[in-house]
């Protein structure tokens, strides 16, 4: 809330001196009740100084009329044109809010990135608790996109977040007034945040990552669906089904079942570079390399709630994996392995490089076993979270005794870079 034009104009000062990673400005002018916030004297330095240094603004539909000069807003299609209209002003991405649309079932919002225009639809809650919703609207993009998520993908989670909410705080009653407060605690009362299918993404997962192979599998005669078991027994703490040979209804098939394996455990399945087998089996990600479909594409089919990964072998691509909104990264060939062929060895200082370069929780792969899995931990990288292993669990006799035996000298590994 900037009420005067002697503030904003500091605030743009000071963000061209201190360049933030992402500006998610919320032009608070009239508030959801009526009220006006912040007055027509300010509508120019607004457009002139704050809007074109915006990575997103969020303006509900009063606001978004105020900034076009009194163009009126009354239907879906002035609400596109006027999202259209405000990009043209400079800022990277708009979402015009229609929460106050009149005669809409659904609460619908307008997205524009420059290219495309998005029409998201969430229930309208029935609720006089919606004090302070376009607040949290934008501040909860602003954490998305703090943690990595493309825009779109904040934009979804935080539309989600204040629907949830809404629905969770719709009877409460406390304070005086037209309008009541809604809860933002409701994660934690509903202990959603110990449950990862409902929540983000959870680094530790990385700790243990066993990926599998169907070729060693067969070798030691025993079903995929065994081995994934055992590895779990274990102490497998993410599994990726790394299928290279399968048809796709084989595939399919083989990942229901493992889905089914891993769900009764709790531990997460992702799916090795089939975005459509992840959809079809709801698995709960993916995973994918430089070659396969980009990660960007892949969370805009999955949404926001599935997990991605993405293998890196330079700082570039650690940084374009941020971007594009994936939730991890997987770095190899830390040594040489005979799992993928032609792949490079980057070595530690390779992986360190990777791990430098992004926020993101990283994962390391390519011929790790038991005998240097405690090296790659000992990096002593905040951000290296585990090591993921195909031949060192699926290329012997007892993939239970391996994984107890890796799980262990990883956790010794961790407790020293502690
Ligand atoms: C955890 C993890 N990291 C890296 C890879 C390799 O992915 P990609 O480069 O796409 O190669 P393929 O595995 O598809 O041959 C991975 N699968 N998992
Ligand atoms: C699937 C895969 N990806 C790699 C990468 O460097 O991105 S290395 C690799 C194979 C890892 O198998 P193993 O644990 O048997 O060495
Ligand atoms: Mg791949």
């Amino acid at each position: 809330m900037l009420p005067s034009i002697g503030i904003v104009k500091i605030l743009h000062e000071s963000l061209r001196e201190f360049p933030v990673r992402a500006l998610v400005v919320d032009p608070v002018m009239v508030s959801t009740s009526g009220d006006v916030l912040a007055g027509p004297s300010i509508l120019s330095s607004f457009r002139e100084e704050l809007l074109p240094m915006a990575d997103i603004i969020t303006p509900n539909i009063k606001e978004a009329s105020a900034l076009l000069g009194g163009m009126p807003l009354e239907t879906v299609a002035d609400m596109r044109s006027a999202a259209k209209a405000l990009h043209a002003i400079g800022p990277r991405n708009v979402l015009v809010k229609g929460g106050d649309l009149p005669d809409s079932l659904d609460a619908i919002d307008i997205f524009f990135d420059g290219k495309d225009c998005h029409e998201l639809r969430s229930s309208r809650i029935k609720t006089r608790n919606t004090h302070g919703t376009g607040c949290t609207l934008a501040s909860c993009i602003a954490a998305e996109l703090a943690k990595g998520s493309s825009m779109l993908s904040a934009v979804k989670v935080a539309k989600h977040y204040v629907e949830t909410v809404l629905e969770y705080s719709k009877d409460i009653f406390i304070g005086n007034g037209r309008q009541g407060p809604f809860d933002h605690l409701l994660r934690l009362k509903n202990g959603i945040h110990n449950s990862h299918r409902q929540g983000t993404f959870n680094p530790s997962n990385l700790f243990l990552y066993a990926v599998t192979d169907s070729q060693m599998n067969k070798k030691w005669g025993r079903p995929m669906v065994d081995a994934i078991e055992a590895a779990i027994e274990g102490g497998a703490t993410i599994v990726q089904l790394r299928e290279k040979d399968a048809e796709t209804r084989e595939f399919l098939e083989m990942a229901k079942a493992c889905v089914g394996i891993c769900r009764s455990y709790g531990v997460p399945l992702l799916i090795n570079d089939r975005v459509d087998v992840a959809l079809a089996c709801d698995a709960d990600g993916v995973h994918v390399g430089q070659s396969d479909m980009p990660a960007r594409i892949a969370r805009t089919l999955l949404g926001p709630e599935k997990i991605i990964g993405v293998s890196c072998k330079t700082p570039e691509q650690a940084q374009q994996a941020w971007i594009d909104g994936a939730d991890y990264i997987g770095c190899g060939g830390v040594y040489p392995t005979n799992t993928k062929a032609n792949n490079p060895t980057l070595g530690l200082d390779g992986l360190k490089a990777v791990c430098l370069a992004s926020k993101l929780p990283v994962v390391a792969i390519g011929g790790i076993n038991a005998s240097n899995a405690g090296s790659v931990m000992e990096t002593g990288v905040s951000n290296l979270k585990g090591v993921a292993v195909v031949s060192a669990l699926f290329d012997r006799e007892s993939v239970l005794a391996e994984t107890r035996n890796l799980h262990a000298i990883l956790m010794e590994a961790a407790s020293q870079v502690k």
